[in-house]
């Protein structure tokens, strides 16, 4: 039985993305590796999205854009906050094309050169893998199922030094992702300072406290023979402090949970979508939650949706911040810091949330 062999990123011999693999295969059913459990499909029946907040980050009224963030970060209460979009962002529609068709450009490359592409960092930091969600360095054993999708992310401080080793295909990928990142940082930093200044601590606050290890991750959907089977990634909350995700804005993907049903986060035009990050949940002690999330596949085209998420530092201790202790404080055992943080939750993924940090309504 074939293998999706990803298991170390140094080995790239070893690599079969999903989308070359399709390139050859052009599989007409979808392989039984692949077939989600029946209780994790992709539900037939959505709600309309017209509930998900639109917020527009060029109003004069500050008060008034803190006020919305902060009523859609918490609006549903624990582990039940919803996703946002933003307007008026400050990023060009230019730039944003740009970003998604090099993002695309690269995914379209063949597997090798991908990997040419992303072994330049000593570190091993910048990765490609695919299939699997939460374990990118594990064989899949039988049993597992796997995620229909292939996966480029990388550290993308906006140091010219990380630089060096981002890739240099397809053409013009620094300049547009520099130029991205650069505006995203400011994006995020700018929505991280509105929530704080809601939250009552210093707009800086949340960064300054925990560090920033700002990361790009390009998904890439192929077409699906199947979307009622399959998922590109199982439901999930970021495990960052904040996440801008942009995503194409003819082809539908994103589905958000809410009131135990799934919604679709249509794409709008020039809106990128904000999710807040469970670090951030964590560290407001639940003041903001993160949405949860999934992204599922169609059957007529590939997606691709390119996700910037500020991570804390790794060494950053994963704890609530003393401003938002109080009686309702999770008792917990330890406290990780981001690094192993990180691990535990590639490894287990969501159970982190009952497994380590019990977090009180
Ligand atoms: O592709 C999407 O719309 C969602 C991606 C996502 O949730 C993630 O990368 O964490
Ligand atoms: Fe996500």
């Amino acid at each position: 039985m074939e293998t999706l062999n990803n298991n170390n990123n140094s080995d790239n011999s070893e690599i079969k993305l999903l989308a070359n693999r399709l390139d050859i295969h052009r599989y007409s059913e979808v392989p039984k590796y692949y077939v989600q459990p029946q209780e994790s499909r992709p539900d037939k029946v959505m709600v309309k999205n017209d509930s998900i907040p639109i917020i527009n980050l060029g109003g004069h009224d500050r008060a008034h854009i803190i006020n919305q963030l902060l009523k859609a970060s918490q609006e549903y209460g624990l582990f039940q906050a919803i996703i946002l979009y933003v307007i008026n962002h400050g990023v060009s529609k230019k730039l944003m094309d740009e970003t998604l068709n090099v993002f695309k450009e690269f995914h379209a490359m063949p597997a090798e050169e991908k990997k040419i592409q992303c072994s330049k960092d000593p570190d091993g930091k910048f990765k490609i893998y695919t299939s699997t969600n939460y374990f990118p360095n594990k064989i899949r054993k039988d049993g597992e199922v796997e995620c229909w999708k292939d996966t480029f992310l990388h550290p993308c401080p906006t140091s010219a030094e990380n630089m060096n080793y981002w890739p240099d295909k397809p053409h013009k990928y620094r300049e547009i992702v520099g130029e991205y990142t650069r505006e995203l940082h400011a994006l995020a930093h700018k929505i991280l300072e509105l929530l704080g200044e809601g939250l009552g601590v210093a707009p800086k606050y949340i960064y300054n406290k925990m560090g920033e290890d700002p990361t790009i991750v390009a998904q890439h959907y192929p077409a699906c023979p199947d979307p009622s089977v399959t998922l590109g990634i199982p439901k999930h909350r970021d495990p960052s402090l904040v996440t801008i995700l942009l995503q194409e804005e003819q082809v539908q993907g994103l589905h958000l949970e809410k009131d135990g049903q799934w919604i679709a986060v249509d794409p709008i035009p020039n809106a990128f979508v904000v999710n807040i990050g469970f670090i951030l949940q964590l560290m407001t002690n639940g003041k903001v939650v993160g949405g949860i999330h999934r992204a599922v596949t169609n059957s007529k085209t590939a997606r691709t949706s390119v996700v910037y998420l500020i991570y804390p530092s790794p060494k950053a201790i994963i704890k609530p911040a003393e401003e938002f202790v109080n009686e309702k404080t999770p008792t917990l055992g330890k406290f990780m810091n981001f690094e192993d943080f990180h691990a535990y939750y590639v490894k287990n993924g969501m159970k982190i949330e009952e497994e380590y940090f019990k977090i009180k309504p």
